[in-house]
């Protein structure tokens, strides 16, 4: 598994770097980013991936988030994969096309962290097993990490660092999440995905349904525990997002989650921003 370097800037005494490697996961070129920190230089340091949301790449948490200087200061590497699986010029290494749509919210930019089941999108569209395995070994081979590791995302990049926290317990310390898309299964963004990518059986879209998820949840302890920032001012809050659905499913099963409303704050890159410490603060206890 190579990576071919496409950009580096320091940062905060350690270093942005974007690379390029072909995925056998997603069958094509993929990009993804990674802070690493200065002292990433001394020995292996733990990981928080980031999933982005609808229509990001691996640049948009890096450039506007905020995230190094805190980063650098706790020893945090933090890894942004792309949100879909794009190719070259939007081909395959065979040369064909990765499927995609007009919208913003299916196809490229809008993975949604599942292995897709349904053509065309079941030749390329496994968000889902990247995120969870191709991924963190590439990481594990490339750099100076240890084997601890925690998630975060926004929107959908909240739904994939919730369902895949809670589908891969044992593997994360920690997950947090910016304005998430909690209940995919009954919001107009979740159900154009899901339909698309899983087909038109409610019954298989509750494997990636934050708060179906939850509420079959037997014994809660063992599980990493969730931090939850919301906007109260978000324009998805009440069709899209439902932290309340959530709220309830983890009050069911005990579920340790906090979940934090901030009166005033959208959906924007700026209310990240404001709480990106908090969160990576929340990680650094459970990754030490
Ligand atoms: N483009 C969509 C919204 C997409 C959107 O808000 N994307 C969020 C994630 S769900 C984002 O992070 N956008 C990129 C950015 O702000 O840098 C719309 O206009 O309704």
């Amino acid at each position: 598994m190579s990576l071919e370097l496409i950009a580096q800037n320091k940062s905060f005494a350690g270093w942005h770097k974007q690379y390029r490697h072909v995925s056998r996961t997603l069958g094509c070129d993929m990009r993804f980013a990674i802070f690493l920190p200065p002292q990433a230089n001394d020995g292996p340091v733990p990981v928080v991936y980031w999933l982005s949301g609808l229509t990001c790449s691996d640049e948009n948490f890096m450039q506007k988030a905020g995230a190094h200087q805190l980063a650098a200061e706790l020893g945090l590497a933090i890894v942004a994969p792309d949100t879909s699986p794009r190719g070259s010029d939007g081909l395959d290494n065979a040369g064909n096309p990765i499927a995609d749509d007009d919208s913003y919210d299916l196809g490229q930019g809008a993975g949604f962290y599942v292995d897709a089941t349904q053509p065309p999108w079941n030749d390329h569209y496994h968000m889902y097993s990247y995120v969870v395995s191709e991924l963190p070994q590439l990481i594990a081979s490339h750099f100076p990490v240890s084997d601890k590791k925690a998630l975060m995302g926004h929107s959908m990049g909240g739904h994939g660092a919730i369902t895949i926290g809670l589908k891969n317990a044992q593997h994360y310390t920690s997950v947090s999440a910016f304005s998430p898309i909690s209940n995919p299964m009954n919001c107009p963004w979740g159900e154009k995905a899901f339909s698309h990518y899983l087909g038109n059986n409610r019954d298989d879209w509750k494997a990636y349904d934050s708060c179906e998820l939850m509420s079959a949840i037997e014994d809660a302890s063992g599980y990493p525990p969730l931090w939850v920032d919301q906007g109260l001012a978000d324009n998805f809050l009440t069709e899209q997002l439902k932290p309340e659905a959530l709220q309830r499913a983890a009050e069911k099963v005990n579920y340790p989650l906090t979940l934090q409303q901030h009166d005033g704050y959208d959906h924007s890159y700026y209310f990240i921003a404001s709480f990106i410490a908090q969160q990576l603060r929340f990680h650094a206890q459970y990754l030490r």
